[in-house]
């Protein structure tokens, strides 16, 4: 057997709009049971760079390649997307679909529904506090419950890699606190997760390494301790 083929690997990546440089040349490679945060203020990227890479953007330079795939290049794009899981920054639901029958979805699209899928979306629901709201559509949940119900989607079948942009966001705090325990869960499994968020806090004790942006450019990247620690003395207070 080779070298194990990363589940993430960026090299170069610049995304353009028009003539703003919303991203430049970010290198990153996260291995399997690694978590990586992008941090960095309103506007730095960070967005971009989950959707570029999540295969959303086209890149306007630099290459992705998600455990060995490019997102962006038929036919292996679609075998990408399949290795992939994202929470967007804003949940993306079906009007008509209700939250299991999201979860399903997500199943069949991927190819692992079965009996041991159902049980595993009923635990999974459960756990995130949805079971009640099973069979509610979206316009009929709250907002923390509609972002549960994108967590939900992401984490209820395998994935070599999963996209996180603020997915705290509208969480409240024992939420977190389970998102924090099921990212964990996600890293002993051997999904590498990158994650972006504003809360230094959430990151703690999650994050191996860090990447702070600043318009676009990596400012700094490391091992997460020594990252928020600079980022806190250039004024990048915690919330
Ligand atoms: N569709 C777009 N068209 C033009 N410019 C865009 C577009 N989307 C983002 N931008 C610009 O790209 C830059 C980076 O935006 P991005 O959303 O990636 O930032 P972010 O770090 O995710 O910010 P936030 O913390 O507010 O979510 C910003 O200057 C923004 O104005």
């Amino acid at each position: 057997m080779g070298v194990a083929t990363a589940p993430l690997q960026v090299d170069s990546l610049s995304r353009s709009y028009g003539r703003l440089v919303a991203l430049a040349d970010l290198s990153l490679t996260v291995h399997a049971g690694e978590c990586v945060a992008l941090i960095g203020a309103n506007g730095s990227g960070k967005s971009t760079a989950m959707r570029t890479i999540a295969g959303q953007l086209t890149p306007t330079s630099g290459t992705i390649r998600i455990a060995g795939l490019d997102p962006h290049t038929e036919p292996e794009a679609e075998r990408a997307r399949a290795a992939l899981a994202i929470v967007p920054d804003s949940p993306l639901l079906y009007a008509d679909l209700t939250v299991r029958q999201h979860a399903e979805l997500v199943t069949i699209a991927h190819g692992v529904h079965g009996e041991s899928t159902a049980a595993r979306i009923d635990a999974l629901l459960e756990r995130l506090g949805l079971a009640e709201r099973a069979d509610f559509l979206p316009a009929e949940l709250s907002r923390g419950m509609r972002q549960k119900t994108q967590l939900a989607c992401a984490l209820v079948r395998p994935a070599a890699l999963l996209l996180l942009d603020e997915p705290v966001v509208g969480l409240d705090p024992p939420s977190q606190a389970l998102l924090h325990e099921l990212l964990l869960e996600a890293k002993r499994s051997r999904v590498a997760v990158v994650l972006t968020t504003h809360q230094m806090a959430f990151a703690e004790g999650l994050a191996d390494r860090a990447v702070m942006l600043e318009e676009g450019e990596v400012v700094d990247q490391g091992p997460w301790g020594e990252v928020a620690e600079r980022a806190e003395q250039r004024g990048w207070l915690p919330s």
